[in-house]
C-alpha cells in the first residue's frame, strides 16, 4: 500500500548539509499497523513527511496505492492526497470552528453540499465517540478529545491510508491507550493502512503489526513485531525492547555481572516466548534434567499486539558442560534464548 524506494532527503548544502535520510526502502502491507520508531533527530517526522509529499524527497520514489507520488503533477498529488489521512502529536484543529464544523471542513473544501456533509460527519462523531461534542469548541475539550477530532477529520475523506505523527505523544497514558484502542478499532472496521511515527515502544508494543528503527537517517532493522521482540538484531534494537518491557539491566540486579565469560562465572540468560505458559515447564524441564539451578532475576508478561509473550532473565547455577547442555536444551525449544552476561 505504501512503498518508499531509496528515499533521500538532505537538507541545506555543502558543510552545513543535514542528510535527515539516507536510502529508505520500507513497504507497509494492505490493512497494517506500521511502526517506524527511533530516537529524537533520527528522521521519523521527515520520513513520514515525505509520504504524503509535504517534504519533497532528494531522491527516490514515494508509491501510495500503486501509484508513483514522486512523478505527479501538483493536481493529481492534491488530489491523490485526498486519500492519505494524517494527523499530528499537537492536533492542529481550527479554534474558530466547533467539533462538526472541524470535521466537515475537508469535506466543505471538496464542495460537498450540506447535507452530504451532514450524513457523512454524524457516523464519524459516533466512530470517534464524540456525538455529545459536536456544538463544542477545540478549548473545551482535552487532549484525548482534540486527538479524537482530529482522528474523525482525518477519516472524513474516506483515506485508505492513515498517518500518525507522535498522535500519542501529547497524551497522558490512559488516554495514550485510548487513542491506540480507537486507531486499532478504524484499523479493523475501516481496513485502513496506518503507519505512524513515534519515540514510544509502549505504542508499538500495544498495536503495530510490523515495525522499523530509524537511527541517523538510517533503516536499520525492520520486522514482524512479535519477531522483533523475540529476536531483536541490533543493539538499539534491544534498548527499545528493553524500555517496551521495562526490562531492568543485569548489572543493575547482580554485583559482579560482566559482558565476558571467565573461569567460574554463572552464564545469565535472557529467554523469550510466546504465550503465558511455555515458560514455566522448560525451566523445570532444563533443571531436572541436566542437574541445573536456575534462579529468576526478573520476570515479566506482556502483550504484544493482542499476543501474551513473556520474558525472563534467569542466572545458571551447575558444572560448565551441565549448564552448555542446557542452554543447548532451551535453545532447541520454540523460544528465543540470549547468554547476556555472567555472574561472578
Ligand atoms: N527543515 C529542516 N531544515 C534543516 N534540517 C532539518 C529540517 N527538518 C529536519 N532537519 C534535521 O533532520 C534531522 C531529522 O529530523 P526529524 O525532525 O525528521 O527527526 P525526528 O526523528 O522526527 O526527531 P524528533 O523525535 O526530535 O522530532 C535532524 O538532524 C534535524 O535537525
Amino acid at each position: 500500500m505504501i512503498e518508499l524506494r531509496q528515499i533521500t532527503k538532505q537538507f541545506g548544502q555543502g558543510a552545513s548539509a543535514v542528510r535527515a535520510l539516507d536510502s529508505i526502502s520500507l513497504h507497509v502491507p494492505e490493512g497494517c499497523i506500521y511502526g517506524v520508531v527511533g530516537s529524537s533527530g533520527a528522521g521519523k517526522s521527515t520520513l513520514i513527511r515525505c509520504v504524503n509529499l509535504l517534504e519533497r524527497p532528494s531522491s527516490g520514489k514515494v508509491i501510495v496505492r500503486g501509484k508513483d507520488l514522486t512523478a505527479m503533477a501538483e493536481s493529481d498529488l492534491r488530489r491523490e492526497r485526498r486519500h492519505i489521512g494524517m494527523i499530528f502529536q499537537h492536533f492542529n484543529l481550527l479554534s474558530s470552528r466547533t467539533v462538526f464544523g472541524n470535521i466537515a471542513l475537508p469535506l466543505e473544501l471538496a464542495g460537498m453540499s450540506s447535507a452530504e456533509i451532514e450524513t457523512m460527519v454524524l457516523p464519524l462523531l459516533e466512530l470517534t465517540g464524540l456525538s455529545d461534542k459536536r456544538n463544542s469548541y477545540p478549548s473545551q475539550l482535552s487532549g484525548g478529545q482534540k486527538q479524537r477530532v482530529a482522528i474523525a477529520r482525518a477519516l472524513a475523506s474516506r483515506p485508505r491510508v492513515l498517518l500518525c505523527d507522535e498522535a500519542t505523544s501529547a497524551l497522558d497514558p490512559a488516554t495514550t491507550v485510548a487513542i491506540l484502542n480507537l486507531l486499532k478499532d478504524i484499523n479493523r472496521k475501516l481496513g485502513l493502512t496506518i503507519l505512524m511515527i513515534t519515540h514510544e515502544m509502549d505504542v508499538v508494543k500495544s498495536i503495530c503489526d510490523r515495525v522499523a528503527i530509524l537511527s541517523q537517517g538510517q533503516l536499520i532493522e525492520e520486522n514482524d513485531v512479535e519477531q522483533f521482540f523475540l529476536s531483536p538484531k541490533t543493539e538499539l534494537a534491544r534498548e527499545f525492547v528493553r524500555t517496551a518491557i521495562h526490562e531492568k539491566r543485569p548489572n543493575d540486579l547482580e554485583s559482579g555481572f560482566q559482558t565476558e565469560p571467565a573461569p567460574g562465572a554463572r552464564p545469565v540468560i535472557r529467554i523469550t516466548f510466546v504465550g503465558r505458559t511455555v515458560g514455566q515447564p522448560l525451566i523445570t524441564k532444563a533443571s531436572r534434567q541436566f542437574g541445573v539451578d536456575i534462579s529468576i532475576m526478573q520476570a515479566d508478561i506482556e502483550t504484544v499486539n493482542g499476543k501474551s509473550m513473556g520474558f525472563l532473565m534467569v542466572e545458571l547455577f551447575g558444572s560448565e558442560t551441565a549448564v552448555d547442555e542446557a542452554i543447548k536444551y532451551l535453545r532447541s525449544q520454540e523460544v528465543s534464548v540470549e547468554v547476556v552476561g555472567y555472574v561472578h
